[in-house]
């Protein structure tokens, strides 16, 4: 598929002031598409990645029927008669499976792992066993009481030979890698990184290092923005804060849209005469989105250059980290070949109360998980809402959605809260 192709070029602006969260995420949903290439990597670098085409098993995982403890092998219908008295016959390591079968009314000394011989189906364990040496031969006395196939696990019993382990578009975690050295790929199938291009705006703003001036601030959002693409399939690169200028915001974004698969702004997304970005992508290509029903984030755009997506993130930190991980996030996800991700959502009691909120806008409140006398979760709100105040969200746990009908929040009602480890943050 071409970028081409994922996108189209008509304008999605709605005859609404503003669209709502959930027609946001329709738009962003339906226009997005993968756009990168594929590429083959060896395991040991496929943490994270997305796999570019299902994975099957190519045989049984365990191939064998193993013992699953230290003990002694033996047919389990051959207890009762044999009284539990069994004849040593093979010592069965992992690794060194026995050549022959076990002889009727025989047992085998067998270790975790090892292969079980032909004609043994239990496996005693040997903390529950007596040896014994007579005439030069070793014996085992095995208490009754197991179960048939006890202690044995099966061929096939994790994977049988055939099954999917997982789909295309699925993204790789620890255990995902586990899984794939099980079936002995040493290779995986990927998609590419995602290049992402990232711009800060603003005439005020200065890199850490730099001294500050009256009037200035520190752009803390290029910092913010890499962090949180990080835990994604990309290669971001910081690509300088631009100043308030049009032609200068419009040759950047040019430049940048032959360069990257996406763009991401912050800054200069809303509507003051400062504000270039949305004029620069009118100019450039095409704006899908913008200004949404939500606080914070309200000025946050959507649109191309050509083929390249743009995020237009507004600049104020807390709006900056939350429109990234509403729709950055997922956007990035599905442009990378993976999912449109969803945050985790749970139900949790408020403590904290809102008399009066107002209604047709989504709102996210920064917010903590405590818990009650009775050891029950209760999410406490930070207490400034202020879209510039970091510390709000360095406290935070995850974010506190109230939908755009609610009118008011009791202390004790159940309010959404999206953890930001159900966001692909570390906690
Ligand atoms: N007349 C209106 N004014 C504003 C509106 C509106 O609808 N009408 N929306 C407000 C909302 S909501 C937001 S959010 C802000 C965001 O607007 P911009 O995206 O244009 O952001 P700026 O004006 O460039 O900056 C806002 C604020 O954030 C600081 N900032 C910017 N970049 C960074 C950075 N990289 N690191 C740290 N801080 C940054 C900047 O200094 C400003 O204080 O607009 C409202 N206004
Ligand atoms: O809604 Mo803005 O996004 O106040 O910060």
């Amino acid at each position: 598929m071409t970028k081409a192709d994922t996108l189209l070029n008509d304008c999605f602006l709605h005859d609404k002031d503003r669209l709502r969260h959930a027609e946001a995420l329709e738009i962003l949903r339906s226009r997005i598409a993968p756009v990168v290439p594929t590429q083959t990597v060896a395991l040991h670098e496929a943490m994270g990645r997305v796999l570019a085409e299902a994975v099957h098993a190519p045989q049984d995982v365990p191939l064998c029927d193993n013992s699953a403890v230290d003990g002694y092998a033996f047919r389990f219908s051959d207890h009762e008669p044999a009284g539990g008295f069994f004849q040593l016959r093979h010592r069965i390591a992992a690794g060194h499976p026995a050549a022959e079968t076990l002889a009727p009314g025989g047992a085998a000394r067998i270790f975790t792992g090892a292969v079980m011989p032909d004609g043994a189906d239990t496996v005693a364990m040997q903390e529950d066993c007596e040896t014994h040496e007579q005439d030069g031969k070793s014996f085992v006395i095995v208490p009754s009481g197991l179960k048939a196939g006890a202690n044995c696990r099966k061929a096939g019993e994790d994977l049988t030979a055939g099954a999917q382990l997982m789909p295309s578009g699925h993204r790789l975690r620890a255990q995902d890698i586990a899984g794939l050295a099980s079936i002995g790929m040493a290779h995986v199938n990927v998609f590419a990184k995602l290049k992402i291009g990232l711009f800060a705006t603003g005439d005020e703003l200065k890199r850490p290092g730099e001294p500050l001036s009256v009037g200035e601030v520190y752009d803390s959002n290029t910092f913010l923005l890499k962090a949180l693409a990080s835990s994604l399939p990309v290669e971001i690169e910081d690509l300088g804060i631009l100043e308030d200028k049009q032609e200068t915001v419009e040759a950047a974004l040019a430049a940048a849209a032959d360069q990257c698969d996406l763009i991401l702004t912050t800054g200069g997304a809303s509507k003051g005469e400062e504000d270039h970005v949305g004029t620069a992508l009118t100019r450039l290509g095409h704006r899908h989105m913008w200004q949404l029903a939500i606080k914070p984030g309200r000025p946050m755009m959507f649109g191309q250059i050509g083929n390249t997506v743009v995020l237009g993130l507004p600049g104020n930190p807390v709006a900056a980290m939350v429109c990234f991980l509403l729709y950055g996030r997922p956007v990035i996800s599905r442009l990378s070949g993976g999912e449109f991700l969803e945050p985790q959502r749970f139900q949790v009691p408020a403590d904290f109360a809102v008399p009066k909120k107002k209604p047709d806008r989504r709102e996210y409140y920064r917010g903590t998980l405590v818990t009650d006398t009775l050891g029950m979760s209760r999410v406490k709100k930070f207490q400034k809402d202020g879209s510039g105040l970091i510390t709000g969200l360095r406290e935070a746990d995850g974010l506190i959605e109230i939908a755009e009908e609610t009118r008011s929040v009791k202390e004790g009602s159940l309010v959404t809260f999206l953890p930001f480890s159900g966001m692909g943050l570390i906690s």
